[in-house]
């Protein structure tokens, strides 16, 4: 059997920043090289960063990104890496749109191309554009209805980009029919709770439907509100990992490859399988060597340990922190730390991502902050080593009420808008960009203060519910202890009940249901996407349904204004879930749909919520 030592580069690419994706690339093909690597799998859309957004449409981010893929293949040869084969993702178009479709530049392509010898020898169009959740892809491409199979080294290798995985028929069938020896696969497939393990199942069944091996290679690091997890992955048809890479950090992948001798005719044919035009997928043949390579000693690959869900979570708020701050150019940043567990544990999350050096804590204590909170903030500081200070907001607050007469829920507010006015103006004069504190729980109900506690650059745990902002706290001082280190979150902060000490004695549960049940609900109604009726049925108290529902609908006006911040659930609050502003829809009343049946309890009443 002809024998391959592939290489997959999961690496931190930046969007828009072509010439230094570009150097990304040429650097993991040189280590791919020093490896003893024969082929090198780069990510999808590697060269322009993942997602380009409108960028895809505009005709000079068209020209650099062809220009810059055109210039690759001399520029590995001049490395001394011309030997290697690399696949790269990269923005191609046609060069002028037809008039008739509307588009204001050439009809932009998803593809990736191989690279060897100088030349670009084959490139592939991927043919699966998702525009669901977070992808808006059909906005962006035309589909591709080729599949490109190169032979090198007398293996026949296919080339598929990302969701063509996840669609049935096309690339994946085609590559069957093409009797392929090994499919590989750039991707830029965002992060998610759970999606490793969906994804390892995905690849697999795909591995036994083509037929071959499959290499699926993932992009790495923070863009914005996505997180990429890399999770790179090697899949023999039968299903076995023959390597895998970590999450969330850089990798080279290299695994060598036993795999079947290319014996098809070396020309294109069409498929049996349909194209999203109508037409037949057509398989395109390139040689690059029918020759096998000598033999040589395989070397053991690596497969990556799976880490705890908390852990997980955890990794992707801190490099989606770190991301955001480092590619837009901060340094630091600052917050308010009120003594409780939101801010603690955002904190402690920027201390991970920045080192304390570059995390700026402010204790901004009011008439009605309790010592505990105070007591609890320099507690944080100490543990982690972040720089504290103390503004008293007490003598502002009263000055500004002694202009303007606020009562009630306004006065409260002023003061939550002071705590912010103050961390912009430090923001300003510092450089430091803000962190918001709120939590998922919180941003879904509307519970925080507009110009408030609302302001900031960026907000690590907006996708938290409340409940896992305390279960990841518990793992990582948990995780801390376990290696002999000061666990960075004081213990009272996890422990105590939450409030916003906007008035005496206030309490979060004065407002809103125990956080369980609120998040419970909230995951079945925002996540689950589940109408009243259904809510009901699944046995929460109608009163509690209609009472949160109706929270979480008006304030989406206050979601769109929240800053943006990492993705980590199934549906964010943000490209996940758009939803109108203005909108007039309420849920019908639990019991009062005319035209969806109410199925029967199956717990009894009160069991989710009747006593809240
Ligand atoms: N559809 C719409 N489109 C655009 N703007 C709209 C709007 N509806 C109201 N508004 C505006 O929004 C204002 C109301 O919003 P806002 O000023 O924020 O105030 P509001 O939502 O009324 O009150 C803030 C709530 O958050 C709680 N809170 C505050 C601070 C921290 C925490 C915490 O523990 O984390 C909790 C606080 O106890 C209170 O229940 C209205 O006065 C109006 O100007
Ligand atoms: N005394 C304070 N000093 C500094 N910042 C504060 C103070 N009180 C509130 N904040 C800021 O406003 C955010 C909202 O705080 P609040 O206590 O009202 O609600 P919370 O959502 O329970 O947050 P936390 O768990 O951090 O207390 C805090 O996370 C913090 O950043
Ligand atoms: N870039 C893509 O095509 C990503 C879509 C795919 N379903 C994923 O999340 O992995």
């Amino acid at each position: 059997m002809p024998q391959l030592r592939l290489a997959l580069a999961q690496v931190n690419t930046v969007v828009g920043d072509i010439d230094g994706n570009a150097e990304l690339c040429l650097q993991a093909a040189r280590d791919a090289s020093g490896a003893g690597a024969h082929l090198l799998v780069l990510p999808e859309l590697a060269l322009t960063g993942y997602p380009i957004e409108d960028l895809a449409l505009r005709k000079s981010f068209q020209t650099a990104s062809r220009a810059a893929l055109a210039a690759l293949p001399r520029q590995l040869a001049d490395a001394g890496l011309g030997d290697l084969a690399v696949v790269v993702g990269y923005l191609d178009a046609s060069p002028d749109a037809p008039p008739q479709t509307g588009r204001p530049a050439g009809l932009p392509r998803n593809s990736a191309a191989l690279l060897l010898g100088g030349e670009v020898l084959a490139r592939y169009d991927k043919h699966h554009l998702p525009n669901y959740g977070v992808f808006d892809e059909a906005r962006y491409f035309v589909p591709g209805l080729d599949l490109q199979v190169v032979r090198l080294h007398g293996v026949d290798v296919a080339i598929a980009v990302c969701e063509d995985l996840w669609q049935d028929g096309g690339p994946v069938a085609a590559t069957r029919e093409a009797g392929a020896g090994l499919l590989v696969v750039p991707n830029a497939s965002p992060y998610e709770r759970n999606k490793d393990d969906g994804r390892l199942e995905l690849v697999r069944r795909r591995a036994a439907e083509a037929g071959c091996v499959l290499a699926y290679v993932n992009t790495v690091g923070g863009q914005d509100e996505l997180v990429f997890d890399g999770d790179s992955l090697v899949v023999a048809p039968d299903g076995e990992v023959l390597a895998r890479a970590p999450q969330f950090d850089d990798a080279l992948l290299v695994v060598d490859l036993d795999l079947p001798a290319a014996t098809a005719e070396p020309r294109d044919e069409d498929s049996s399988l349909t194209a999203a035009n109508g037409g037949r997928v057509r398989i395109r043949r390139t040689v690059a060597s029918s020759e096998p390579l000598p033999a040589y000693d395989p070397q053991p690959a690596s497969v990556a340990e799976r880490v705890p869900d908390e852990q997980e979570v955890w990794s992707a708020l801190v490099v989606g922190l770190r991301d955001y701050v480092r590619k837009n150019r901060f340094r630091s940043v600052i917050l308010g730390l009120s003594g409780g567990i939101d801010s603690a544990v955002v904190a402690a999350l920027a201390v991970d991502a920045l080192g304390a050096d570059n995390v700026h804590g402010v204790s901004l204590p009011s008439v009605y902050s309790s010592e505990h909170s105070k007591d609890d903030a320099a507690d944080l500081a100490e543990r982690t080593g972040l720089h504290y200070s103390t503004v008293a907001i007490a003598p502002m607050v009263a000055a500004y009420l002694g202009e303007v007469e606020l009562t009630g829920l306004a006065e409260e507010n002023l003061q939550a808008r002071v705590r912010g006015t103050t961390l912009m103006g430090l923001s300003n004069q510092h450089g430091h960009l803000v962190l918001a504190t709120g939590n998922k729980s919180e941003l879904a109900v509307g519970y925080s203060t507009l110009y408030g506690d609302a302001v900031g650059g960026y907000a690590p745990i907006k996708d938290v519910p409340k409940t896992w902002v305390w279960a990841i706290a518990r793992w990582r001082n948990a995780d801390a202890e376990a290696r002999g280190e000061t666990p960075p979150i004081p213990p009272n902060s996890i422990d105590k009940e939450p409030s916003a000490e906007l008035r005496p004695d206030q309490r979060d549960t004065d407002s809103l249901p125990p956080y369980d049940l609120l998040d419970d609900l909230l995951d079945d109604y925002v996540e689950q996407d589940r109408g009243s009726a259904e809510l009901v049925a699944l046995g929460f108290d109608p009163a509690l349904v209609e009472r949160v529902i109706r929270m979480v609908d008006a304030a989406e006006y206050k979601r769109r204004q929240y800053p943006p911040g990492p993705k980590i659930s199934a549906r964010n609050f943000g490209r996940d879930r758009r939803l109108p502003i203005t909108s007039r829809w309420r849920e019908p009343a639990p019991g009062a749909s005319h035209d969806t049946p109410v199925p029967a309890k199956t717990s009894p009443a009160g069991e989710r919520g009747g006593t809240a």
